[in-house]
């Protein structure tokens, strides 16, 4: 993070005081800032309004999503959003650093344990937003964190921007198969019939869900390079290496849990309700067969205890912006 992040200073609305920025997406910039009247600490996503109104505003459209998900356990609440200025505004729970911050925070890999327990709430979350009828289209280790304040131990599914509804309002149907769509969401952990522009439905998530849990176990994944362009140019190998040997051979090295896991995924067809219960069993079994509690203390809270620690020294101010600019743009 360079010394400019931290001159920006503004205000929204008058009310919430901007102090730094905490990240940045495709779709805004992302700011930690804090009430003048209460002193609460929120985040603000902001987004420049489009120069052509022809161009659809990303900003709202995302609101409109937590809108129809609001409420809900381990979902942002939504304090504010509007026009602020020349910006599209959202101002928001503040959350902790994002998985994939915490993951390189406990050199690369996080222990079994701890993907057990993630495991659980993650699939809670989508389920949750799976039963409004909204599929997330982007699930990935960034966009899942825990909660600030009294929702320390709640795992948060956040950033709709690539969410649709995959049930018709009007209708209640399920939206028809397609094989028209282009590719949205992060290659690295989109399905394969995403990579083939199949309409996504939940199956889908899940599948995305199984490449983010073996990151976070392994440190990466067989494709990890190729997806680090950005040109598009090996979009095809990779879903190619997704449904051939090289992930199969992936697989049977890593453990029982993920081979089920993928078993399920490949079994779902379009349309289909995903087992959830089947797929927690997995990993609610291993917990009771290790005899683990689901204490929610996970790897980075407690470095000190496995055996190659944390990168963060127990005096350092535990501040994981640092970390997560490197992750947006990795080398
Ligand atoms: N409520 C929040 N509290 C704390 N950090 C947040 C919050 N929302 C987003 N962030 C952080 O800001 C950054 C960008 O957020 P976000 O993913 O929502 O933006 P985006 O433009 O939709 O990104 P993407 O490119 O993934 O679509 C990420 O590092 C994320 O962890």
């Amino acid at each position: 993070m360079s010394t400019s992040d931290y001159v920006h200073s503004f205000t929204v609305r008058g009310i919430y005081q901007v102090k730094f920025l905490l990240g940045e997406g495709a779709t805004g910039s992302v700011w930690e800032a804090f009430n003048i009247l209460t002193g609460l600490r929120v985040a603000i996503k902001t987004q420049p309004i489009p120069v052509d109104p022809a161009l659809p505003p990303i900003l709202p459209y995302e609101v409109k999503v937590y809108d129809l998900l609001r409420g809900s356990e381990g979902i942002p609440s939504i304090h504010w959003s509007g026009i602020d200025g020349n910006q599209q505004v959202m101002v928001m729970d503040l959350l902790s650093p994002n998985l994939n911050g915490l993951r390189r925070v406990c050199r690369g890999t996080l222990s079994l344990r701890t993907i057990c327990m993630l495991a659980e709430q993650m699939l809670a979350r989508i389920q949750f937003i799976h039963s409004r009828g909204i599929i997330s289209g982007d699930i990935k280790p960034h966009n899942f964190a825990l909660g600030s304040y009294d929702k320390t131990r709640t795992l948060h599914l956040f950033d709709f921007s690539h969410a649709q509804l995959f049930i018709n309002p009007s209708t209640g149907e399920h939206i028809p198969f397609s094989t028209t769509r282009i590719t949205t969401g992060t290659i690295r952990y989109a399905s394969v019939a995403a990579h083939k522009g199949h309409e996504v439905s939940r199956r889908d998530d899940i599948e995305s869900l199984l490449y983010t849990l073996l990151e976070l176990y392994h440190g990466r994944l067989p494709w990890h390079n190729l997806s680090k362009r950005r040109d598009g140019l090996f979009d095809d190998h990779i879903a190619g290496m997704k449904e051939g040997t090289e992930f199969r051979d992936f697989l049977s090295r890593s453990l029982p849990e993920f081979r089920s896991f993928h078993a399920h995924c490949m079994s779902l067809s379009y349309g289909q309700t995903p087992d959830y219960a089947l797929l927690r069993g997995l990993f609610r079994e291993r917990m009771g067969k290790e005899g683990w509690q689901y204490d929610w203390i996970f790897d980075w809270e407690n470095g000190s205890s496995t055996e190659k620690g944390t990168l963060v020294p127990d005096d350092y101010v535990f501040d994981l912006r640092f970390v997560e600019r490197r992750a947006l743009y990795p080398s």
